[in-house]
């Protein structure tokens, strides 16, 4: 078990929501006790689907007072940090694998005023991104290949979470794809991460506050510093 003293956070991913009725299905996992809100941008070129773009986003927002963390599964993550920031974007989360400077990429979107996040997909070692680190607020380690919600949840990616949060204590690490109650989030929280994406585990619930509630108890158990009490 790797602890740490990373606030907790749990952000639904609106992808597994019934789409049409967005800022209603965004409304109900805020209530279900969310603290963020993930929002799945997909260009069809960067992943093999199309979600949703600014325009959408940017309706939402009249809707929501919600953090959104915008994942950016996109091809030309620059030519969309504009956008973003004016559709009301709180978080850019842009992939390492999808630019040639993510420097570059990280001031402009730190000259929009948003947070930044580097997401990194399954293939792609965790020591490609710690020269970034104390550039970022947050990493995101892939936990399924990217492009659909619903898929099955790779242990082995673990490691990779562990080896981060062993080298920074103090940063934000998310995990995102198939994390769910039981032994998925519980190997997260063991491994030390500490902002939970969750899809389809939280918008297929009968009970979406339930699983809000057991996905924070599993950090605070096994990765807030706590000896497990069970
Ligand atoms: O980035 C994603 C897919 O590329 C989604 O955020 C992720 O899949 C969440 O959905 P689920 O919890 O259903 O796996
Ligand atoms: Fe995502």
């Amino acid at each position: 078990m790797v602890f740490h003293k990373c606030n907790c956070r749990i952000g639904p991913s609106v992808l597994a929501s019934d789409m049409s009725c967005l800022a209603s299905e965004t409304q109900r996992v805020v209530d279900a006790g969310a603290d963020y809100v993930h929002l799945d941008v997909m260009d069809g070129h960067f992943v093999p689907n199309i979600t949703m773009g600014a325009p959408v986003i940017k309706c939402l927002r009249k809707h929501s007072k919600a953090f959104f963390d915008l994942h950016m599964m996109v091809s030309k993550p620059e030519q969309w940090v504009d956008d973003m920031a004016d559709a009301g974007g709180d978080q850019f989360t842009f992939h390492l694998e999808s630019t040639a400077d993510p420097m570059a990429l990280i001031r402009q979107i730190r000259a929009k005023n948003m947070k930044v996040g580097v997401a990194i997909k399954p293939n792609t070692p965790a020591e490609s991104v710690e020269y970034l680190v104390p550039h970022v607020d947050m990493v995101l380690v892939m936990t399924v290949e990217p492009g659909f919600g619903g898929q099955k949840f790779m242990a082995h990616m673990m490691p990779k979470v562990e080896h981060l949060r062993t080298k920074f204590p103090e940063m934000d690490i998310e995990v995102d794809g198939g994390v769910g109650v039981g032994a998925t989030i519980d190997a997260c929280a063991k491994a030390g991460a500490n902002m939970i994406v969750a899809g389809s585990s939280v918008y297929n619930a009968a009970d979406p506050a339930a699983v809000i509630r057991q996905l924070r108890e599993s950090v605070e158990r096994y990765g807030n510093g706590k000896e497990p009490t069970a």
